[in-house]
């Protein structure tokens, strides 16, 4: 029987004989007339189409109405479906609980069926029977599984991607100024356009050197954004790059930054996640608002986050506070003030209370930072420096409170 599992073997009464015998006798009918307001011959169809379930019992349609297009295009869709790997069928496979969908172990009669199905409702839910049992009055709803071929699709039906312009012109001090400090793109994906000049600097993950990416013509250079990192839950990495400049030559380049619709919630894509090895890493964050926060701060000195990982911010290091988002979204929206600063902490601070031990009571925080703003009031750089320092300080000792015990 070779490969063949004898699951699949007929009985040798019902088994084809290959030779094909073509059923001419089944009758070809022509469904023109229902759309014409002839009632005579929309009369003779009827009686031909009676004859033909007579008789037959089937037949056959033409000038049916069917645009020929849908018919192409569930047919490709049917082709793409299933030339997938069985793996990827398997996301949609059907079970118990979800009878629509992906199957290939059907059998009739008892024997196993040589082929594969993938069946979906048309009415949504559609409404049977929760078992069979007949004083069981208890019904069930079916939905459709759908393949997910074009799993992004749907974050960059509205995207938020943009262009932009830079211009670096000529530093007498390029060993002390950088064009870009090093950072990270906070969107999908990066595609840029550099001039023959050169001075993107890529971190190199292995040993954290900085290497320069060599000018090629006509070439774009792809880099991974946060979004991606947070979506691979950290399979791909948003990788830190900067911008060397140059006393004798100005520098042009030309970055598109492709991201999603503001609506987008990222996170890890739960095809990517398990209980066990890949539990999520990250916590849902709405891209839109992200935005929004980083905007508030205008990239200007006082944007700490903007020199880490963005979605850093959304990792789930601290499980007692749900994800450290309410302090990061806090910390980007406090720099403005000493009186935000107050309230920053002193939430963050409940927040972790929990199994917390190093942070400073929160009257003496208050205290200081009252001092600070009469102090300091004048000075905001100043103040807003301190008020970083002491930001950063908590998340220190946010997060090495919640650093398992070596
Ligand atoms: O100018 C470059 O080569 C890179 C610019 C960049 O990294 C950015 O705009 O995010
Ligand atoms: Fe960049």
């Amino acid at each position: 029987m070779g490969e063949v599992d004898s699951a699949f073997i007929q009985a040798i009464e019902h088994r084809p004989k290959l030779a094909v015998t073509e059923a001419d006798g089944i009758p070809l009918i022509d469904l023109s007339p229902l759309n014409s307001s002839d009632s005579n011959a929309i009369a003779r169809l009827a009686t031909e189409i009676g004859d033909a379930c007579k008789n037959w019992g089937f037949f056959q349609v033409i000038n049916h109405g069917v645009p020929l297009d849908c018919r192409e295009k569930i047919e490709s869709a049917s082709r793409t479906f299933f030339t997938q790997s069985l793996e990827e069928k398997s996301n949609v496979r059907r079970g118990e609980l979800s009878p629509m969908g992906y199957y290939d172990g059907e059998h009739t009669k008892n024997v196993r069926d040589w082929k594969e199905v993938f069946d979906f409702v048309v009415q949504i839910p559609t409404l049977i029977p929760a078992s069979h049992e007949p004083d069981d009055k208890e019904l069930k709803m079916l939905h459709n599984q759908w393949p997910v071929c074009k799993r992004f699709n749907e974050f960059f039906k509205d995207k938020t991607s943009f262009l932009r312009l830079n211009y670096y012109p000529c530093c007498p001090v390029p060993h002390l100024a950088l064009g870009v400090g090093r950072h990270k793109d906070a969107g999908a994906l990066t595609v840029l356009a550099q001039d023959d000049v050169g001075g993107l600097e890529v971190k190199r993950k292995t040993d954290g050197e900085w290497i320069r990416v060599k000018p090629t013509p006509n070439a774009y250079i792809v880099n991974v954004g946060d979004i991606i990192q947070v979506w691979s839950n950290d399979k791909y990495e948003s990788v830190e790059h900067r911008v060397m400049v140059n006393s004798e030559k100005e520098r042009f380049s030309i970055p598109f930054f492709f991201n999603p619709a503001h609506y987008t919630m990222v996170e890890p894509l739960k095809e990517l996640l398990d209980d066990h090895q890949n539990r999520a890493k990250y916590e849902a964050f709405n891209w839109g608002k992200f935005v929004a926060a980083r905007n508030l701060s205008n990239f200007k000195k006082l944007d700490l986050m903007d020199h880490v990982l963005f979605a850093e911010g959304f990792r789930c290091t601290m499980p007692m506070l749900g994800g450290s988002h309410a302090i990061t979204y806090r910390f980007q929206s406090c720099c403005t003030g000493i009186a935000e600063a107050v309230e920053t902490y002193s939430a963050a601070i409940k927040d972790v209370s929990v199994g917390l031990q190093e942070v400073p009571p929160l009257k003496s925080i208050q205290d200081k930072a009252n001092a600070f703003s009469e102090n300091l009031r004048s000075d905001q750089t100043t103040a807003t420096g301190k008020v970083q320092d002491g930001l950063q300080y908590l998340s220190y000792v946010v997060v090495s409170t919640s650093m398992p015990a070596a």
